[in-house]
C-alpha cells in the first residue's frame, strides 16, 4: 500500500492548555504513523518565515506574534492519501464553521488560535518538515 507524508504543529494555544496528549491520540487513532516529533519554540522572525505566503495579508503580524507565543510542537506524519486525509482530521481554518468530531471543532480556540495546523499539498508538506527537522531525524 503506497503511503505519503503530511506536515502538522500543534499551536501554542492548544499546547499551552495541555491538549496536546489528546490531539496525538486523535491522530494516531486515525491511522497515522508518527515519523518526526518535538517540542519547540518560534521566534516571531522564523514564524514569519513559516507563515511567508500570508505576508501581505491583514493578520500576518498577529499570526506571528501568536504562532511565537509559547511552544509548538511540529510533527511529520506519514499514512495513505496523508495531506487530504489530514485535513479532514482537523476540519476547517475557522472553528465556527469546523465539522463535529474534528480536531479544531473540539480544541480551537478561535480562526487564530486555531490549535493545529496541516499542509495543504504534497509538495508544503516536504517543505515544511524540512523547517523543523533534518534527514536524520525522519525515519
Ligand atoms: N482571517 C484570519 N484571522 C486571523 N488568523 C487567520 C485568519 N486566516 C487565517 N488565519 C491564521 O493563519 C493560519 C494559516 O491560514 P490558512 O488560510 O493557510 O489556513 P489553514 O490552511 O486552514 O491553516 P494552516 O495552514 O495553519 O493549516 C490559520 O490556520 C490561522 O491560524
Amino acid at each position: 500500500m503506497p503511503t505519503n507524508k503530511t506536515f502538522t504543529m500543534i499551536k501554542p494555544d492548544a499546547v499551552a492548555d495541555g491538549h496536546s496528549g489528546a490531539i496525538i491520540k486523535m491522530i494516531e487513532e486515525a491511522g497515522f504513523r508518527i515519523v518526526a516529533l518535538k517540542k519547540t519554540q518560534l521566534t516571531a522572525e522564523r514564524a514569519g518565515q513559516f507563515y511567508a505566503v500570508h505576508a501581505e495579508r491583514p493578520f500576518y503580524e498577529s499570526l506571528c506574534t501568536y504562532m511565537s507565543s509559547g511552544p509548538i510542537i511540529p510533527i511529520i506524519l506519514e499514512k495513505e492519501n496523508a495531506v487530504a486525509d489530514f485535513r479532514t482530521l482537523i476540519g476547517a481554518t475557522n472553528p465556527d464553521n469546523a465539522d463535529e468530531g474534528t480536531i479544531r471543532k473540539l480544541f480551537a480556540k478561535s480562526m487564530q488560535a486555531n490549535a493545529i495546523h496541516g499542509s495543504d499539498s504534497d509538495e508544503n508538506a516536504q517543505i515544511e518538515g524540512s523547517f523543523f527537522f533534518g534527514n536524520v531525524e525522519q525515519f
